[in-house]
């Protein structure tokens, strides 16, 4: 199995549970809710995704042939050093990609691994932290995980339902709308009122946006 990535980076989560941990993001090209090329936003499941995740042009990015070839260029992007080592595994659609040999080829090395997805696929329990964004007009097969991040406010999407999930942390995290700045604070002003009546959901930002890291 080969990997297409479009990016590799060192940063810090930004959002979530773990938000402000040192990671290495690896993102993988492709996803099963848009194809991510703008013409088709209109037409997409998913229509407010913030991440170009079209080619293997990225910095760090590329075609990897194998696990363990994956598993050595996350190692170089942490870095020397075998403390709290900690990968985030996104896209796109991370589990059209994610396959044992990569999980414990990442294991092998000494890392944590975590994976954001939409949870449209089966996430493997072999992955240390399984964060689940559900989308509105897909169906969400993973209904158990570490953390459930609901983007809002997002239309059609049952926040309900989900309580009923096996999940441990519940996170709403504001729609970014990009340019529209009016949007951006109308979004965050319902997110803070749904946890303000909702104490089971906690807020979560998306903190890298607000200090500036990839
Ligand atoms: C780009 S997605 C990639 C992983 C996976 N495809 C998914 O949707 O979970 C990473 C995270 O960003 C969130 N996200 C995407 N677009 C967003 C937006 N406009 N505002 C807030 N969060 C967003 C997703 O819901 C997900 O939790
Ligand atoms: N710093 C940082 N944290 C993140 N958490 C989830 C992200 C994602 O795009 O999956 C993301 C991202 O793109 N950057
Ligand atoms: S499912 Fe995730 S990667 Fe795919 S379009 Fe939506 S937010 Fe973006
Ligand atoms: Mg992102």
């Amino acid at each position: 199995m080969t990997y297409a990535v479009k990016e590799m980076f060192l940063t810090l989560q930004g959002e979530g549970v773990q938000a402000g941990r040192r990671a290495v993001f690896a993102r993988f090209a492709g996803c099963n809710l848009w194809s991510g090329l703008e013409k088709d936003r209109i037409t997409a499941v998913c229509q407010f995704c913030d991440t170009d995740f079209v080619g293997m042009d990225g910095e760090g990015g590329g075609r990897f042939q194998d696990a363990k070839a994956f598993a050595k260029a996350v190692a170089a992007q942490w870095g020397a050093g075998e403390d709290a080592r900690f990968v985030v595994l996104t896209g796109g659609e991370p589990m059209l990609q994610v396959d044992d040999a990569l999980i414990d080829a990442l294991h092998a090395v000494g890392f944590e691994i975590a994976i954001e997805s939409n949870g449209t696929l089966a996430v493997p329990r072999s992955i240390d932290w399984i964060c689940i964004s559900p989308k509105a007009g897909s169906k969400t097969i993973q209904r158990s995980g570490d953390e459930l991040k609901l983007v809002w406010p997002q239309s059609g999407s049952n926040w309900e339902a989900m309580q009923d999930w096996d999940f441990a942390n519940h996170l709403l995290q504001p729609m970014d709308a990009r340019a529209d700045e009016a949007a951006n604070k109308a979004n965050l002003a319902e997110a803070i009122s749904f946890v303000q009546t909702h104490p089971k959901w906690r807020l979560s930002l998306q903190t890298h946006k607000i200090l500036g890291l990839a």
